[in-house]
């Protein structure tokens, strides 16, 4: 096999007219997975992202019904601050996700106050071990640089965050695009998960995407999806 071939990214591509249309679709296979989950083992585990992208999805995700008392949601990835702070993706999923039937879901977050970030993760790592794991889904969003969680392309620590064989679950990030310090979980977290759908609307997106797929120095979302044992699924709108 001819040696770029073998750098070759498989992925499945989703596209839909409207963003109305996308939310429905992912969140009817995000609750067939977490039903399947629950049928198979009694439990689900569900990491979902921050950012503005997926509030609609959240929203639809909310009132369907599945047996939200045996999921639990975390997050994929979080920024240093309470969740009071209107940057706060553990905000944003109270607000929208966490609401009308899912409301009856266990949350567990990332953020809590630490000495540093680094103390904060690693304590993490250890509450976080007792969960129902491997993830069930994985909803990933991705940034016009091509990151992806907060796997940051200008993190200090990149190569460890994108480590597969990582055995830590969250692990700290210093990335000035970032904004403030993050917590992520792991990339070996992210993709033992049973279906992973990567999340991004608008045409920039689809430009950034579309880079990211072809020739030059690899982008963390393509390390994510090459990292993935089985192809993620992308989810687009307009
Ligand atoms: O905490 C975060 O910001 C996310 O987890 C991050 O990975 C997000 O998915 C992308 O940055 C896209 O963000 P938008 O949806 O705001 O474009």
């Amino acid at each position: 096999m001819a040696r770029e071939q073998l750098s070759e990214v498989r992925y499945g591509w989703n596209g839909f007219a409207d963003r109305q249309g996308l939310a429905a679709a992912l969140a009817g296979q995000i609750a067939d997975r977490l039903s399947g989950a629950i049928a198979q083992r009694g439990a689900a585990l569900l990491a979902v992202s921050g950012g503005s992208t997926p509030a609609k999805l959240f929203a639809v995700l909310s009132t369907t019904p599945i047996a939200w008392d045996k999921v639990t949601v975390t997050l994929v990835d979080e920024r240093f601050v309470p969740p009071s702070s209107p940057r706060s993706n553990a905000g944003l999923v109270a607000a929208n996700l966490l609401q009308n039937k899912a409301a009856a879901a266990r949350f567990v977050p990332l953020y809590h106050e630490a000495a540093s970030i680094e103390d904060a993760a690693a304590t993490d790592s250890e509450a976080l071990r007792a969960l129902p794991w491997p993830l069930d889904v994985v909803i990933l969003g991705m940034g016009g640089d091509g990151h992806t969680a907060s796997f940051f392309p200008d993190a200090g620590n990149l190569d460890e965050l994108l480590d597969p064989a990582s055995r830590r679950i969250v692990l700290p990030v210093h990335a000035a695009s970032g904004g403030e310090p993050r917590l992520t979980l792991s990339m070996a977290r992210i993709v033992a998960a049973g279906f992973v759908a990567l999340h991004i609307e608008g045409e920039d997106k689809r430009t950034a995407f579309n880079g990211a797929m072809g020739p030059g120095a690899k982008k963390p979302v393509r390390k994510v999806l090459e990292a993935a044992p089985r192809p993620i699924e992308v989810f687009w709108a307009p």
